[in-house]
């Protein structure tokens, strides 16, 4: 089995070293190439998906996917940002479906913003649409806007857009990991205002007609963002568009103590995938050593669990970072008074030692 490793910019190559270690210490003996991706990708050939990355990428069965961007690379012109590595590669991979689990292990209660007794027990299931919605819709850019108030004034624009397959298949997808959980399904809009999102309401309504079994209800973007911080529990899976979905998801991270927690799977309809952490490169502490890993070793678990067929596998990682987590060990994002403070590289460590 062949694992693209897809490291990245900022702390991408330092939390991706430590899921890369608990991978190699599952003795499975993985075949793992590395290529440069991003601003990376930029400074070693010219652009920020070099064909080589994208043809491992292709031919691998799994991706590892660190993080992209930085903050040098951010006035260069759009189809040589760093981000267009990772939507890149979502199109080209057709990795429409996104899961984003946000689940509070018992441990880390204390570390949430919110009140142990708001977020205690969360297991939610974030599902984004991932090659849609304003994120890909044509056409986009500046111009000289010719009608409204401003006539003759320079506007940015983008088209928000959705096709009936596209609502479709992620809503397949969602109805059916409902029902592999508690068969309950939100799926977010913004149809009150929004014709893409009323076609998007509609459509997944008519798709419920298969899946009598799951609850499904309907929820307005902005009071989804209010919900999940009031009442998150009440959730089991949320399914939303690409943009909606970025934002929710970010937010709902923060329910499990950090952003720092929240893994990834971007599937296509094959179940091939890319594994990477919710969170970006992290700038900020870039080069630290303090960057939490434990969001890409357990999309390194997600990976093993949905691409690579070895779920034994993906227990034993999850398993093992429950273990480091009840001994106390916390990087700087999840610390609290009584624990103990780790860098990057002890906690990938420390998740190692706890293999069994
Ligand atoms: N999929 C991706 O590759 C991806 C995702 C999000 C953002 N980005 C890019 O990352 C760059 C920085 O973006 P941003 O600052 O808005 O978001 P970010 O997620 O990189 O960082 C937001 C905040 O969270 C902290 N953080 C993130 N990951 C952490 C971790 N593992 N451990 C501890 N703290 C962590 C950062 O220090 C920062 O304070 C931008 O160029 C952005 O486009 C890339
Ligand atoms: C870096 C950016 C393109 C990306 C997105 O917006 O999808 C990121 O925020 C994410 O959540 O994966
Ligand atoms: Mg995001």
């Amino acid at each position: 089995m062949k694992i693209a490793i897809l490291p990245g910019d900022g702390i991408g190559p330092e939390i991706v070293d430590q899921a890369v270690n608990v991978l190699n210490a599952l003795d499975l003996k993985f075949e793992m190439e590395s290529a440069p991706v991003g601003g990376a990708g930029y400074a070693a050939h010219g652009h920020p998906l070099p064909e080589a990355t994208l043809k491992l990428a292709q031919e691998a069965d799994a991706i590892l996917f660190g993080a992209v961007g930085d903050w040098k690379y951010d006035t260069l012109e759009r189809s040589l940002r760093p981000e267009q590595a990772i939507l890149g590669l979502r199109k080209n991979l057709n990795l429409f479906a996104n899961l984003r689990p946000a689940i509070l292990y018992p441990e880390l209660s204390g570390a949430s913003t919110l009140k142990p007794e708001v977020v205690s027990g969360l297991d939610i299931l974030i599902i984004r649409e991932l090659t849609g919605d304003i994120y890909f819709g044509k056409p986009r850019g500046v111009r000289i806007a010719t009608d409204g108030a401003f006539v003759g004034e320079r506007e940015g624009y983008d088209t928000m857009r959705y096709a009936e397959t596209e609502i479709r298949r992620i809503a397949h997808v969602a109805f059916q990991a409902a029902q592999k959980r508690d068969k309950r399904l939100t799926s977010v809009d913004k149809a009150n205002v929004l014709e893409t999102f009323q076609f998007w309401k509609d459509i997944v309504t008519d798709v419920h007609k298969e899946y009598p079994d799951v609850a499904l209800d309907h929820m307005y973007v902005d009071n989804a963002a209010m919900q999940l911080i009031r009442a998150p529990k009440k959730f089991d899976v949320m399914v939303t568009g690409n943009m909606f979905g970025d934002i929710l998801s970010d937010a709902a991270a923060m329910l499990t103590g950090s952003i720092g927690m929240l893994p990834s799977a971007s599937l296509d309809k094959n179940n091939k995938g890319l594994y990477e952490p919710s969170h970006g490169s992290a700038p900020d502490i870039a080069g630290k050593g303090i960057a939490n890993p434990l969001a890409t070793i357990l999309s390194a678990a997600m990976m093993l669990r949905f691409s690579l067929g070895l779920p034994e596998q993906a227990d034993r990682i999850e398993n093992a970072v429950k273990k480091v987590l009840a001994q106390g060990l916390r990087t700087p994002d999840i610390y609290e008074a009584g624990t103990t403070k780790v860098g990057t590289v002890e906690m990938g460590e420390a998740v190692v030692r706890a293999l069994i």
